[in-house]
């Protein structure tokens, strides 16, 4: 009998949803909303609003309500059998966060089905908007929480990242100091994914152990609030934390809203949400071995599952729980997506020009041009900057030479994604590619030779919905890893790359020079 799973994925742009059948192990149905597109009025054609300050970066927590609402509405008009599905679990962004006051635990509990979430919900918010994981704007938070609590080395120890921006803890302690009052009247704060399961589950569920790692507070030797870390960012701070739980817990069964509203089964299960990115890392198969996966999604990401915890001295990596148990690591790129789009418009050329054309008419390596591809700040490495930095021939600078620019800039985008991610000690020699991006052959052609690695693409596009999907499956209906990775987790052969040793060698080569022209614009301390 068929065993329908649900995973559903709020990233940075959209919301999606993916179902698997985990006897047959076919994908039964998947669907996405556009934030940008799909619900305009929210002004946030990437996935977030504009502010006058760039480091600034808020989403309105609305949209993601009334995308989910959309999507369900849109799965309805498909005939999309809820009934049938056993158990939902989901992904979010990752570090986002959501504020809410004392009303929110009995408004969740009683979502009245002929109303939208949002607008039950939006009373209960004690901050209008949720900083995101592009929100670079607590430089002097992560700086106090260094000073205060033994130093980025010892916070990496004990968290498995230094003081980070876009992580929680400085997001909320720079909250708690601006808006006190609000702050105050915050009873409950929660991430992406944990909003989305506790709406899902009509109760307030737990944060996860893969993106609670996300917020700079989660000890990894006790897997707990540090008690220390949590009474330093605010006052009266860990009455408002939720619990924070293993990923394969169940939050709850599915709340009477869902089931009125969209014929859910009243039986289906909520397993605890967790990050995009450890939910990718499922998806992608690489949960039980060493796999390391390269995510081209909003922004670039490269993890993989860690058998010995290791931090990066160099504070851009960090280390996540891995919801299938133990941990993972991640090095994460701000300027991944926003950055090809930027160049992609300001040079009026379409995908394929960028994913393949661009390519074909260009010299592995782009001689002696290079581009560092950091429209906006950057935290890999942390740097500062308002605009990319080329160097080369004049064509090339003043972007007339457009095949040029895009090999360069995917070329740069790589060669710093190595660079940062020497500190991991295995050099994988098999690497899988997700995400938006990863259907450009021009790209998955620099990650193999850059990486001289065999780049794999997988069957199943959508990697964090697809890992939602399997975490329910496993979480709730006891697949097991193996079997669920066997059958979901394929990799396209027919979409495989092959380093080729001479492409190797121009990049081994350029690498230096590149890293050179990086530490020279930007100075790093
Ligand atoms: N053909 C393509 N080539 C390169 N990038 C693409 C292509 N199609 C889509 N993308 C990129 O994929 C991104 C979205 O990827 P996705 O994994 O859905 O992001 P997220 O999960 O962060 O919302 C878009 O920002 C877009 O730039
Ligand atoms: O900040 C991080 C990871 O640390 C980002 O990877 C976010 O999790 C956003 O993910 P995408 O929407 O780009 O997939």
């Amino acid at each position: 009998m068929a065993k329908i799973y649900l995973g559903l994925d709020a990233s940075t742009q959209s919301m999606s949803a993916l179902a698997v059948d985990a006897v047959s192990g076919e994908v039964v149905y998947s669907k996405n909303v556009n934030f940008g597109a799909d619900l305009p009025w929210y002004n946030s054609p990437s996935g977030y609003l504009k502010n006058e300050d760039p480091s600034v970066v808020h989403a309105d927590p609305m949209m993601w309500l009334d995308s989910l609402d959309m999507l369900f509405e849109r799965m309805k008009a498909d005939g999309f059998d809820f009934a049938s599905v056993a158990a939902v679990s989901g992904s979010g962004q990752q570090h986002g966060s959501v504020y809410l006051n004392s009303s929110f635990f009995k408004a969740v509990e009683n979502l009245d089905s002929s109303k939208t979430l949002a607008e039950q919900l939006k009373p209960s918010l004690s901050r209008a908007t949720s900083p995101i994981w592009m929100d670079t704007s607590t430089t002097l938070e992560c700086r106090e929480m260094a000073e205060a609590l033994g130093g980025n080395a010892e916070l990496s120890r004990i968290t498995g990242s230094g003081a980070i921006e876009r992580f929680t803890g400085s997001q909320i302690r720079k909250f708690a100091k601006q808006e006190p009052e609000n702050y105050a009247d915050t009873a409950r704060i929660h991430l992406v994914s944990s909003y989305l399961c506790s709406v899902l589950a009509g109760r307030d569920c737990a944060i996860d152990f893969g993106d609670g790692a996300g917020m700079n507070m989660l000890n990894l030797s006790t897997l707990k609030w540090d008690g220390k870390i949590v009474s330093f960012l605010a006052d009266n701070l860990a009455e408002k934390l939720p619990e924070v739980k293993a990923s394969a817990n169940i939050g709850g069964k599915i709340s009477k809203y869902f089931v009125e509203k969209y014929g859910f089964n009243a039986e289906a299960d909520i397993v605890l949400f967790t990050g995009d990115n450890p939910s990718s890392l499922v998806g992608v198969g690489a949960m039980a071995d060493a796999t390391a996966a390269i995510s081209l999604g909003t922004s670039d990401t490269f993890f993989a599952s860690m058998k010995d915890l290791a931090t990066d001295p160099d504070m851009c990596g960090h280390v996540f729980g891995n919801p299938a148990g133990g941990f993972m690591s991640l090095i994460c790129f701000r300027n991944g997506s926003l950055a090809r789009e930027h160049l992609k418009a300001d040079l009026g050329v379409d995908w394929t020009f960028f994913d393949k054309t661009s390519f074909e008419s260009t010299k592995v390596g782009c001689g002696e041009n290079m581009f560092i591809p950091f429209y906006g700040d950057e935290i890999a490495p942390r740097v500062n900057s308002d605009s990319p930095r080329l160097k080369g021939t004049a064509d090339f600078e003043s972007l007339k030479d457009k095949a040029s620019a895009v090999r360069a800039l995917v070329e740069g985008q790589f060669m710093n994604m190595k660079l940062r991610s020497d500190w991991m000690s295995s050099k994988p020699s098999r690497i899988r590619l997700t995400g938006g991006a990863s259907k450009s052959d021009g790209m998955a052609r620099v990650a193999a030779d850059v990486f001289n690695a065999t780049i794999e693409r997988m069957k199943v596009g959508n990697s964090a919905a697809l890992g939602a999907a399997l975490r329910a499956a496993n979480a709730s209906g006891g697949f097991s890893w193996s079997d669920l990775a066997e059958k979901f987790c394929k990799s396209d052969a027919s979409k495989t790359v092959e380093p080729i040793a001479e492409n190797v060698a121009v990049y081994a080569e350029k690498i230096g020079k590149f890293a050179k022209f990086i530490e020279a614009e930007y100075k790093r301390a």
